[in-house]
C-alpha cells in the first residue's frame, strides 16, 4: 500500500513482465486481467467473488455510470467504490469507445463529443475535461484520456487524423488531471495499422510523462497477427518503468501473445460476456454447453479446478440451465470463465518469475489444442 502511484518491475522473460502498479487502494500484480464491472456490477458476479478468484482491479465504464446512475450522484452517494463496495484499485476508461460504439454518436470535433443517451435519448456532449472531471466523481484510481479509436479497416489519413486528434486530447486531459499523488492518469497509443503512426503515437504520448500508457484502437477488427505486429512496433517507444494496458484485450491465447510482447495489463468482456452465452472457458479449451452432445455428460468442467463452478457441477445440468435460459448457468459460467483467467494470469506470473514463461505458454496452448474436451 502506497500514498504514491507506482510501477516496479519485479522480473523479465524475453520481453514478458512481472510487475507490480501500487496505489493508496492496493496493489495489482501483472501481467495483470481487470474483470469489466460496466454499470458498477461484474454481470452474474458478486464483488467479493471477484476478489476471491484473485482479481485485485476490476474496470468501470464511465459511459455508463454517467449515465445511470450519473457521476455526480455517485459522487454524492461517496464515489463508486463506496457504491459498489469495492474498496480496492478501479480502472475507468474515458467512455469515448462506447460513445462510439453504443450511443447514436452526434459530433466530434476538437471540442469532443456529441451524443445521444442509449439510455433516454438524452443529448450530451462530452470534452476530454468532462471526461477525466467525471472519473473524478466516480473517484477512479486509474482514469484513462478521451480518445477517438476507429474502427479497422480504415484509411491512413483517417487514422492519422484520429490519432493526432487524440495526442491533442491527451494534453487536454493531462492539465485538467493535474497533480494527483496516488492516482493516475493514462494516455492511449493510437494509429490503427499503421507503425508510423503507431511509433508517432507513442513517442509524443511519452513525452507527456504520464503514469501509464495504454494501447489502444486494437481488437476493432483486425486479425490477431496485425495486432499482434501492432503491439510490437509500439512497445519499444514506451518508457519501460511505466505500465502498459492493451484495451479491450482478449482471448486466452490473445493475452499470452500480448504478454510475451510487453503487455502489463488487459481487460476484456469476454469471459463475463461468453459465460452469459453458454461459453465455458477451461484448461482443455472452449466448451459450448450449448451443445447437445453435453446433454448427458456427468463429468464436472474440469475436476482439478479450486473453483466450485467449474469442480461441483456436471455439464450435462450446465447444459440444462443454458437451454432453460436460466440465470444460474450464466452465473456459474462467469464464475467459471473469470476463475480460468485469474488462474492463467497466475500462472503467466509465475511463469516470468521463473523464467520458463515460453514454456508455460508452449504448454497452454497445446493443452488447448489437445481439446479432449
Ligand atoms: C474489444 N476491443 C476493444 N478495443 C478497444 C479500444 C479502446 C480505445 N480507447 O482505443 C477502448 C476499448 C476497446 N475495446
Amino acid at each position: 500500500m502506497t500514498e504514491t502511484f507506482q510501477f516496479k518491475l519485479l522480473a523479465t522473460d524475453g520481453a514478458a513482465r512481472r510487475g507490480e502498479v501500487s496505489m493508496p487502494r492496493g496493489t495489482v500484480r501483472t501481467p495483470a486481467f481487470m474483470p469489466v464491472g460496466t454499470v458498477g456490477t461484474v454481470k452474474a458476479m458478486y464483488l467479493d467473488q471477484v476478489r476471491d478468484l484473485g482479481a485485485d482491479i476490476i474496470l468501470g465504464n464511465t459511459y455508463h455510470l454517467m449515465l445511470r446512475p450519473g457521476a455526480e450522484r455517485v459522487a454524492r452517494l461517496g464515489g463508486l467504490h463506496e457504491l459498489i463496495r469495492w474498496p480496492w484499485p478501479i480502472l475507468t476508461d474515458s467512455g469515448g469507445f462506447q460513445v462510439m460504439s453504443l450511443s447514436g454518436l452526434r459530433k466530434l470535433d476538437e471540442k469532443g463529443v456529441t451524443f445521444k443517451s442509449h439510455v433516454d435519448g438524452a443529448l450530451h456532449h462530452m470534452s476530454p475535461e468532462r471526461s477525466i472531471e467525471i472519473q473524478g466523481l466516480l473517484d477512479s484510481d486509474i482514469q484513462m484520456q478521451l480518445d477517438e479509436c476507429v474502427a479497422l479497416p480504415a484509411s491512413p489519413d483517417e487514422i492519422e487524423r484520429a490519432m493526432e486528434l487524440s495526442l491533442r486530447w491527451a494534453e487536454r486531459c493531462k492539465t485538467a488531471f493535474g497533480d494527483q499523488p496516488g492516482k493516475a492518469m493514462f494516455g492511449i497509443v493510437q494509429g490503427g495499422d499503421v507503425a508510423r503512426l503507431r511509433e508517432r503515437s507513442a513517442q509524443a504520448l511519452a513525452g507527456l510523462d504520464l503514469k501509464g500508457y495504454a494501447i489502444g484502437g486494437l481488437a476493432v477488427g483486425e486479425p490477431q497477427a496485425v495486432m499482434l505486429d501492432m503491439i510490437a512496433t509500439t512497445v519499444p517507444h514506451l518508457p519501460a518503468d511505466r505500465p502498459r494496458y492493451l484495451m479491450g484485450v482478449g482471448t486466452p491465447d490473445d493475452i499470452l501473445k500480448s504478454v510475451a510482447r510487453g503487455i502489463d495489463m488487459f481487460d476484456c468482456v469476454m469471459p463475463t460476456r461468453s459465460g452469459r452465452h453458454g461459453l465455458a472457458f477451461t484448461r482443455r479449451g472452449r466448451i459450448n454447453l450449448r451443445n447437445a452432445r453435453h446433454a448427458e455428460d456427468m463429468r464436472p468442467l474440469d475436476e482439478e479446478s479450486s473453483c466450485p463452478a467449474a469442480r461441483d457441477y456436471s455439464r450435462a445440468y450446465l447444459h440444462h440451465l443454458v437451454r432453460a435460459n436460466e440465470s444460474l448457468g450464466g452465473m456459474l459460467l462467469t464464475w467459471n470463465n473469470l476463475s480460468y483467467y485469474q488462474d492463467l494470469m497466475a500462472g503467466i506470473r509465475k511463469a516470468i518469475e521463473e523464467g520458463r514463461f515460453a514454456d508455460f505458454a508452449a504448454e497452454t496452448q497445446e493443452t488447448w489444442a489437445r481439446g479432449d474436451l
